[in-house]
Order: C-alpha cells, then structure tokens, then sequence
C-alpha cells in the first residue's frame, strides 16, 4: 500500500474548496483511518485569475482536465465541477486510466448513473456519490449498507437545500421570494443555475438516485413528477397556517406490489408532521422498511464543508477499498423492472384553494361535484368578500382519494359556473405515512 494517495480534483468551487478544507485540517484524522496519507495532486479550475483561498497551492491548479485524468501519481478523482456531458466525458476517461471517481454531481448520476457503474465495474473502479444527495448527511451509505438486507417501501423528505431555505425565510420572516433566493446563492447552497433548485429538478435528480437505491428498481428522471416553489402565493402559506399546515418541497417515492412511483412537489405538512420543523438549509429524510420500520435521517443539505464531508467519506472508502483489494466489486443491479403507480393506486390528501363568485350557492355546487366523484372533505374555509366586485375564496383540504379521482374533480371544477379560478392546488401529508 503506498504511504499517500493523491487525489485530483475536478472543480475548486464551494464543494471543491470544502475537500482541500477537510483534506488539510483533518490529516491526521485520515491518517490514523488509512494507514497512509491524502494529498491533493492537481486541480482542474476554469479561471487560473480567480481568487481563491489561502490553503490552495496555486501550482496545481490547471485548466487542461487531462492534467488530472491523466497524471500518473493521481490515483482518486473528485469531481466536483457540475455539468453533464463534458463531466461524463472525464469521468469514463478517468475509468480507462484505471482511477477511481467520487463525485457529488446529482444531475450527472441521475441520468448517466447506470453507464457510469458499469463503466466502472469493467475497469476495476470505484464510483461513488455519497454527496450526490442530502449533502453532509450520510443517506446513500445508509441505503446500500446499513438497511442493505431490508425491504424498503417508502422514502420521503427534504432533499433540496435551497428551496427549504427560501420557504423558511418565506414562512417565518415573510421574505419576499427573490431575497431569500439571493441569499441562498450567496450561502453557496444554490445550484449554479438556480432554475434546477427552484423548479424542482435538482430534488427530483436526487429522488431517483434514492428509488434505486432504496427500491433496487431502475428508474428515470421522465417518471418523476415534478412541481417547483417558484409560483408559490404567500397567501397559500398563510392559509396553511391557518389550517395548521406548513409547506415544504417535498420528494415522495414509494414501492408497492413492485410499483414505483415518485414525485416533487411543495406540499403541506400537518404542524406534528416530523418533517415540518426541518428548517433552512437543512435536509431531513423518512425511510420506511419492512424490517426496521420508521427511521428518519436529518442534518446539513448543503454547504462547502458539509458536503466535502460526504465527498471525504468515499474518499476513505475507496482507499480502504484499495487496501483489500476489492475496489470495482460494488454490486448495484436493479432487481425489479420499472413499472410505474397508475394515478388509480396513488392516494394523498390535497389542498384547494378557489376563487369563486357567490361564496354561499358555489360551496354547494362545489360539494356536489366532489361528492359524485367520491370525494369528500376534510377542512373547509371560506373567505367571504368585503366588496361587491371582489372574489370570494373557498379552501378545502380533501380526505384521502385517488389521484385520478382529484385529476377528475380539479377538471370539473373548471367547468363549474360558480367557480371563477382554481387558483392552487397542493398535496396534503396529514400525518407520516404508513
Ligand atoms: N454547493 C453545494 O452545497 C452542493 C453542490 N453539489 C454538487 O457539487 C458540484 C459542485 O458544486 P459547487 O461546488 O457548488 O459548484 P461551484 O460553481 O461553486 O464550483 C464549480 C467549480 O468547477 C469549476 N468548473 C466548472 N466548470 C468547469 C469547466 N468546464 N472546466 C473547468 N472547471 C470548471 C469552476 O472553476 P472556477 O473556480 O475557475 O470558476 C469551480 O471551481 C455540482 O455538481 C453540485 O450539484 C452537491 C451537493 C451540495
Ligand atoms: N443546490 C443543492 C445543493 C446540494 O445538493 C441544494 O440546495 O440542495
């Protein structure tokens, strides 16, 4: 075993600087682990120019990736850069030159993930992704080995740091929208384009990395459905306080009867709910398995050093690897065929808020109408107008029913004389599933 191993990293952003952070502060701690210690060999960068950190010795620092995919003594490459295609491009090269990967790139293993592992399989190499999802918390690890003999039938949570920080500030500060967004960029919490955060599509990058792992399914980022924070009212925040809810992005995935289904969508959660005290940056996700039951995962879902520890965590797992001698024998095969929920068997509770002509004569068309489809309430309010020309509102919060069935109603509602807009509509998680 040789007495250091260097690595190489693609990217010295807020993730990269985190690793070089960790890699000089805690050598010791790595030392006494491995037996050998960790250097960093060279640094692909995009602007030689930029300032950067005291710690960093200007002289690794390159522009050419093949300085670092290429080089010899390198034996570890983190990626740590973002971005799809040029990134796949290094990371199968880095495989050919036999060196292991560790990356944090959700977008890039949620789409490539299954060509990458193969990849890595056939050349002996270690691909690892600890930080791809909930940043500092050890989640993926958890899945692939502590719960490893379970049947797991449910995962859920906040797995996007950026959207629970402005919904946080929103909730609690009444911070406009754009504010709190700035400040999460500035916090190093953001996307490089933030559209992914905000949108929902980082989240649901990250829920299918966890249904394949948890489910042992394979499972594509089209199956997902996703609804992002973007056009959230403040005033359906504060109506979900009044109802006692508390809205979050929420990533679902569940498996039954070898069905899977998945989705991110702002959702409200009754105040008791577990994972509505989950505030700012923070991530927090529910597993449920056959065996161990309920068990729940919280901690920092991004950030430089939080999630530099996850990237350090599959750093020393591919070294110790090295020293068995087993690196590439991870074995990550789906088990079940893809095969999605039909809307028939997915069941949720949802809220609705609608603007309405004549509060009193729509409520009981409205009635009507949900009860013929066989949907009944579970809470009711009604805002009546102050004014002649204003709009009335009704809010309901429904029972639990089928989608297809709310897909129904919220068609018809449309349709409905009295009803002058269906102005939102929310998924409502009354209590942890069972
Ligand atoms: N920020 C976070 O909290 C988390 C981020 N991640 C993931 O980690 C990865 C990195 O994120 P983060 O550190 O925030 O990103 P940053 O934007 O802060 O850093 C990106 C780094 O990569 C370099 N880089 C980008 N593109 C190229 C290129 N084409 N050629 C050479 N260098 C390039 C940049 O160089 P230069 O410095 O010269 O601009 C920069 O150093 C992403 O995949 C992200 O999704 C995962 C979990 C949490
Ligand atoms: N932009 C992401 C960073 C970590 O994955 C987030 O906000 O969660």
């Amino acid at each position: 075993m040789k007495e250091n191993i260097s690595v190489g990293l693609l990217g010295l952003g807020v993730v990269g600087s985190g690793v070089i952070q960790i890699i000089n502060n805690h050598q010791e701690e790595l030392v006494h682990q491995l037996g050998c210690s960790v250097s960093v060999g060279r640094v692909l960068v995009r602007d030689l120019e930029k300032a950067r950190k005291k710690d960093i010795d200007p002289a690794v620092l390159t522009t050419s990736a093949t300085d670092v995919i290429d080089d010899p003594n390198i034996d570890v490459i983190v990626e740590v850069m973002g971005g799809i295609e040029e990134t796949r491009q290094y990371i199968l090269k880095a495989f050919e030159n036999g060196k292991h990967v560790i990356t944090a790139n959700k977008d890039l293993i949620a789409l490539h993930g299954p060509e990458l592992e193969d990849a890595a399989g056939k050349n002996n190499c270690d691909l690892y992704y600890e930080a791809s999802v909930g940043g500092g918390i050890p989640l993926l690890r958890t899945l692939s080995d502590g719960l490893v003999s379970d049947r797991i039938n449910q995962v859920m949570g906040i797995v996007n740091g950026t959207t629970n920080y402005i919904m946080t500030k929103m909730d609690k500060e009444g911070m406009p929208y754009d504010t709190a967004l700035k400040q999460a960029q500035e916090l190093g919490f953001a996307e490089a384009d933030p559209t992914s955060d905000v949108e929902g599509l980082d989240a649901a990058r990250k829920m299918v990395i966890l249904a394949r792992l948890a489910f042992l399914t394979d499972f594509d980022l089209e199956d997902v459905e996703v609804r992002g924070i973007s056009n959230i009212a403040l005033s359906d925040l504060e109506y979900g306080q009044k109802l006692g809810y508390v809205m979050k992005l929420i990533g679902f995935a569940s498996f039954e009867n070898e069905q899977v289904e998945v989705s991110v969508q702002p959702t409200f959660l009754a105040e008791s709910h577990p994972l509505a005290g989950v505030e700012n940056e923070f991530n927090a996700v529910y597993v449920n398995g056959e065996a161990v039951g309920e068990t729940m995962f919280y901690g920092p879902g991004a950030g430089s050093l939080p999630t530099a520890t996850a990237v350090m965590s599959d750093v020393v797992a591919v070294i110790k690897n090295m020293r068995l001698g087993v690196n590439g024998r991870r074995f990550i095969k789906p088990r079940f065929k893809k095969q999605l929920t039909p809307p028939t068997h997915s069941y949720s509770q949802y809220y609705v808020r609608l603007h309405v002509k004549d509060e009193v004569g729509a409520f009981a068309n409205i009635s009507q109408l949900f009860n013929e489809i066989g949907i009944s309430f579970e809470k009711i309010l009604q805002t009546p107008r102050k004014q002649q020309q204003e709009l009335a509102e009704i809010i309901l919060v429904t029972h639990k029913t089928s989608l297809d069935k709310f897909q129904k109603a919220l068609g018809e509602l449309e349709n409905l004389n009295v009803v002058e807009t269906v102005k939102s509509y929310y998924r409502v998680e009354g209590e942890i599933a069972q």
